[in-house]
């Protein structure tokens, strides 16, 4: 299997380079060259598959020079979380993906990352650098994913002051081979500041870097084994409509993935804060990238969503045929508040901001929007529920008018002292830096 780059100016590369390079040499995102299928018997059998046996078949189809025993030894370790479907009624579920160590879906990318790259590089006598931005959940995952992994180094990039408290205990406590550096900016900053390392030959000469990001293709191969699971929990075999809070957009564009794989799906919601420069490319057909607004989902505080190059390509760069695949709607911090009180006051359920957005976007689009796809009354809609409330305790709380209670696995890091380096939002500080720590 060969991966090209959304831009085609580059050359064709193996999984292997393009896992351990992440970005293309002509700053595209890499996309398999040939879309692999599951076979119709694997399809209409996905009800008796379990999460592990799923993540196997799908990453053997785009995993190439790693051995059958250990890929399948890598898919039952890296997803030894459970990932349930909770119904809310009137065919709207929950897909909650936030169970796995950092309580967050950026669980499933940076475990089968952090594990596929450790048996890529066995052999290898040079170090490698992951640099990640983060909003806040990619960065937890990631220092957890790869922590005290033998020849990787780790260097998270955050826009300081707009994560929660939270997510900066996880992200900057994990210590070992793990660096924090809080810029001064905004996340979208921190992720040009990433691509520009990846694309400066000097450095690369250097230093041997690669991202953890949802740029990288390695990131959205396990992001595509829970939308085969969620149908594979599904009492009926349907074809569900996914609504997918969304920031980059790597989760939506691992759910066009598995589509072209043959997953049977009505159609995708794209849900947003008042980062919304995707709803608003759906309704007005202009993508207009500009600096993100901080919002209490601060996850999805996007405001130039990387993965719009590959969605673009994956719908052939066709507006109409994207708009028939996707919906989408974004909603204020006060709508997303009112939403996490009324779910919890009437179904007693708890979703964090993210999932709540999502939610808000469902009620939208069954009071306004049911049958844009075609699809009919029975057609479930499933939330991907992306992290959990408790990463969010000082949001929530206020709303609920009580007090979350903290999982084991958070409380680890609250009490641990924050090691980071405030940098500014300038490129040359963080090559600076770099070469600094790594060289
Ligand atoms: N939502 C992210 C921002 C980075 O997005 P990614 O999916 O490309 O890693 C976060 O929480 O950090």
């Amino acid at each position: 299997m060969k991966y090209i780059s959304t831009n085609k100016k580059a050359d064709p590369v193996s999984f292997a380079e393009a896992a351990l390079k992440g970005l293309a040499p002509d700053g595209g995102l890499y996309l398999p060259q040939i879309w692999p299928r599951l076979s119709d018997s694997f399809l209409d059998q996905l009800s008796q598959k379990s999460l592990q046996d799923i993540g196997f078949k799908i990453s053997r189809l785009f995993v190439d020079g790693i051995d059958d025993d250990v890929l399948e030894g890598i898919t039952k370790e890296a997803l030894n979380f459970d990932v349930p479907l909770n119904s809310l009624g009137n065919q709207v579920y929950v897909l909650e993906l936030f169970h796995g160590p950092t309580l967050a879906f950026k669980d499933f990318g940076a475990r089968f990352m952090s594990r596929i790259f450790s048996a890529l590089r066995k052999e290898s006598d040079r170090d490698l650098v992951i640099l990640a931005a983060t909003s806040g959940d990619t960065g937890s995952a990631v220092a957890q994913g790869f922590l005290s992994v033998e020849g990787i180094k780790v260097c998270l990039l955050y826009p300081k002051g707009k994560v929660s408290y939270i997510q900066e205990q996880q992200l900057t406590t994990a210590g070992q081979n793990v660096t924090a550096l809080e810029v001064e900016g905004t996340f979208d900053d921190c992720q040009r500041m990433v691509k520009e390392a990846f694309s400066d030959y000097s450095l690369n000469e250097k230093l041997q870097l690669s991202s953890a990001n949802s740029i990288n293709i390695a990131r959205l191969i396990p992001q595509m084994f829970y939308y085969f699971y969620a149908i594979a929990q599904l009492s009926v075999n349907s074809s569900p409509i996914f609504c997918v809070p969304s920031g980059n957009f790597g989760n939506l564009t691992a759910g066009l993935m598995a589509q072209k794989m043959g997953m049977s799906a009505t159609g995708f919601i794209a849900a947003t804060n008042a980062n919304d420069v995707v709803p608003e490319f759906l309704d007005y057909g202009e993508f207009n990238p500009r600096p993100s607004k901080r919002t209490i989902s601060n996850a999805m505080d996007v405001g130039n969503p990387s993965n719009f190059a590959r969605i673009v390509d994956l719908l052939n760069e066709d507006y109409q045929q994207i708009k028939r695949h996707i919906w989408g709607a974004s909603f204020s911090d006060s709508q997303t508040r009112q939403v996490i009180k009324e779910v919890y006051r009437k179904q007693d359920y708890l979703m964090d901001p993210h999932t709540a957005v999502g939610y808000r976007a469902v009620q939208q689009y069954i009071s306004s929007e049911q049958g844009y796809f075609s699809e009919s009354k029975s057609t479930p809609k499933i939330i991907l529920s992306t992290a959990h409330p408790a990463k969010f305790k000082d949001v929530i709380e206020p709303i609920i008018g009580k007090k979350i209670t903290m999982p084991d696995r958070l409380k680890a890091c609250l009490n641990k002292q924050k090691q980071s380096h405030v940098l500014e939002d300038d490129y040359d500080e963080l090559k600076k830096w770099l070469l600094n720590h790594y060289n």
